[in-house]
């Protein structure tokens, strides 16, 4: 089965007054329905990824719990067929018998119903799981079908407010965010982590000897590399990765560290693709890398002295060994 290939939710801002309702709207639910779990979960391109969890002690499955595309979860069908799904009791119905939720969690029962972003593709899921069988009456599900809808409604309000702030955060030239918005995404990147508990690393980029080239070869020539270079970055990373252009020919990316080699991946991928062009002059570049600890609250300006001394350690070692 093909991941799904639709926007990660890491892409768009999330206010934490957002985070906040969609908690207590989970927590409601699992209320209502008398029920051990509920969850707001998000079909990405990992599987299916829970992003708020019922907060009970009953509750298995926490925020950044992800069930891959092969396993048989009951979200999958609510995603892949963009509809209800209602399983009284899975102990009846064969289609969940190899469904981890089921054997091993023993969630016997499901109600789950798709989220869907404004541009009509499926989001994820808003379900309620039971340890016993159920029979929900009809007006349970209207229940849960308008707290749906009120979920709808938020992630088309920040998509679209995210569509407006994208305009003023991306940089004309290489159509990457420019300063203000990475000031402004990397808090909502951090907050992000922290809920999720992930590591992230913060990169700094600045080409070698920029100067030289657009004297030599021109303006024109000097922005086609910072576009290229800038285009070559953002397919390095993942798309949820904050990838911009600082000022003039200095670039920095917050990245989302899921395994320790993560960083050394992006610049083994940068490489490749500035070694695979044959239009422009060759350059090169310095690199400084900072690793952030999810559960620290840090300010942007106090990490970017570190970082930039790495890079310019980098560049000074590069330019000592080109003097031998
Ligand atoms: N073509 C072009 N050049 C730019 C742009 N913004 C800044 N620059 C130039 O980028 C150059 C950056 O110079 P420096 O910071 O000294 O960098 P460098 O020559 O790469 O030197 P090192 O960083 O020490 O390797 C300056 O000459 C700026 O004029 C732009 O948008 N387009």
């Amino acid at each position: 089965m093909r991941a799904y290939g639709y926007h990660s939710f890491r892409d768009i801002q999330v206010n934490e007054i957002d985070w906040l309702r969609w908690q207590r709207l989970v927590d409601t639910v699992a209320e209502m329905f008398h029920a051990p779990a509920a969850f707001i979960n998000q079909a990405n391109t990992k599987g299916i990824e829970v992003l708020i969890a019922s907060e009970l002690p009953t509750t298995r499955y926490s925020p950044g719990h992800i069930a891959t595309i092969d396993q048989n979860v009951y979200s999958h069908y609510v995603v892949q067929k963009n509809q209800l799904l209602y399983v009284p009791d899975a102990s009846q119905d064969p289609r969940w018998h190899d469904n981890p939720e089921f054997q091993d969690d023993h969630y016997i029962s499901y109600l789950g119903m798709p989220i869907i972003w404004p541009d009509g593709d499926t989001f994820g899921t808003l379900c309620v799981l039971s340890d016993v069988v159920t029979q929900y009456p009809a007006t349970y599900l209207k229940v849960l079908n308008v707290i749906r809808d009120v979920i709808n409604a938020d992630l088309a309000h920040m998509y679209r407010e995210n569509q407006l702030l994208n305009q003023s955060y991306l940089d004309p030239l290489t159509k990457i965010y420019n300063r203000r918005g990475f000031e402004e995404l990397f808090e909502k990147n951090q907050q992000l982590a922290l809920r999720l508990g992930r590591k992230m690393v913060l990169i700094s980029f600045d080409l070698d000897g920029f100067k030289p080239i657009n004297d030599n070869y021109g303006h024109i020539t000097g922005d086609k590399i910072l576009a290229f270079f800038a285009t070559s970055l953002k397919s390095s990373c993942r798309g949820s990765d904050l990838v911009a252009r600082w000022g003039g020919d200095e670039f920095l990316v917050l990245a989302h560290s899921e395994t320790e080699q993560l960083e050394n991946s992006v610049l083994l991928r940068l490489d490749e693709h500035l070694a695979h062009q044959n239009q422009l002059p060759k350059f090169d570049y310095s690199v400084g890398m900072l690793q952030l600890d999810p559960a620290t609250h840090y300010e942007l300006d106090s990490l970017l002295p570190s970082v930039d001394a790495r890079m310019y350690h980098h560049k000074r070692t590069k330019q000592t060994k080109q003097r031998q």
